[in-house]
């Protein structure tokens, strides 16, 4: 079972395919911590961000490995457990450039689908171009949406100052969202779109809980489906035989 979860930030892709894989028993990928771990490691290592060509020659250089357990989410750059810096502004001023690279996405890209192939027990993978790019051919493909001002908001509560107020200012937050999400949506290759085949799900006026269950849901179905359509086809395979 191959569940592919995108969407724009702040719509709840993480949270819930965490809370998804960890209920279903599946592996855990997040793909966008990858691009930020690449994207950490070249600010560390002198690497001009605002240089595609300096970015191309650097892409192979690290090596990336990600946990795939919901439950202890992992990832490290070189050795290096990467998976607080990723999360600092710097990385997220500069994920975007950094993840536009052609090298950069055939690099990770490759390790996404190593890790999905490895998955015996089946893999929740959430990011940007799983559905189109990545995994085409998933059992079941998510598109989460959210209005800005929902994502903004969503974003801001993650970032408390010391005396407990939100750390951002919301029109800033809302900007600096509607800024990657254009660079990301406009890149050249794969970029942030609907798979045609994807459920959409609006999560603005849904709780974490209700998300949750709905793809709970939605992955039960899929995996229905799939056991009856692998019925299906041992049954023709056996009636062919039998008839043979
Ligand atoms: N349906 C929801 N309602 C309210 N808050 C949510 C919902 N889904 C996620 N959140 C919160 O919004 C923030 C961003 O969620 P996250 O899963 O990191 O989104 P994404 O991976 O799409 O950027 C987190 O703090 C999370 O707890
Ligand atoms: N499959 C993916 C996942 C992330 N990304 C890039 O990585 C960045 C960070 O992704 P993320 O999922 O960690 O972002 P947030 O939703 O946490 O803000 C995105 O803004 C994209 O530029 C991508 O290009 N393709």
């Amino acid at each position: 079972m191959i569940v592919a979860i995108d969407g724009p930030s702040g719509t709840g892709k993480s949270s819930t395919s965490k809370a998804v894989a960890a209920q279903l028993g599946l592996s855990y990928l997040d793909t966008g911590a990858q691009y930020r771990a690449i994207t950490w490691w070249m600010l560390n290592n002198g690497v001009d961000v605002a240089d595609p060509d300096a970015i191309a020659a650097a892409a192979g250089k690290p090596s990336i490995v990600s946990g795939t357990d919901p439950l202890a989410p992992a990832i490290s750059a070189d050795g290096v457990d990467a998976s607080g810096p990723i999360r600092t502004p710097e990385v997220t001023a500069a994920v975007s450039a950094v993840s536009a690279v052609p090298e950069v996405r055939e690099r990770i890209t490759d390790l996404q689908r190593t890790i999905a192939a490895e998955a015996r027990g089946g893999i929740v993978v959430e990011g940007r171009d799983i559905g189109t790019t990545v995994l085409p051919d998933a059992d079941l493909k998510v598109f989460l949406t959210a209005s800005a001002e929902a994502r903004a908001a969503r974003r801001n509560g993650e970032l408390k100052s010391a005396d407990g107020k939100p750390a951002a200012d919301l029109a800033a937050t809302q900007q600096a969202l509607a800024a990657r999400d254009k660079a990301d949506s406009s890149r050249k290759t794969s970029p942030l779109k609907k798979a045609d085949d994807a459920v959409e799900v609006d999560t603005t006026e849904l709780t974490l809980e209700q998300v949750v269950e709905c793809v709970v849901t939605l992955v039960e179905k899929a995996a229905a489906d799939k056991a009856g359509s692998a019925g299906n086809a041992a049954d023709a395979e056996g009636m062919e035989k039998a008839a043979r």
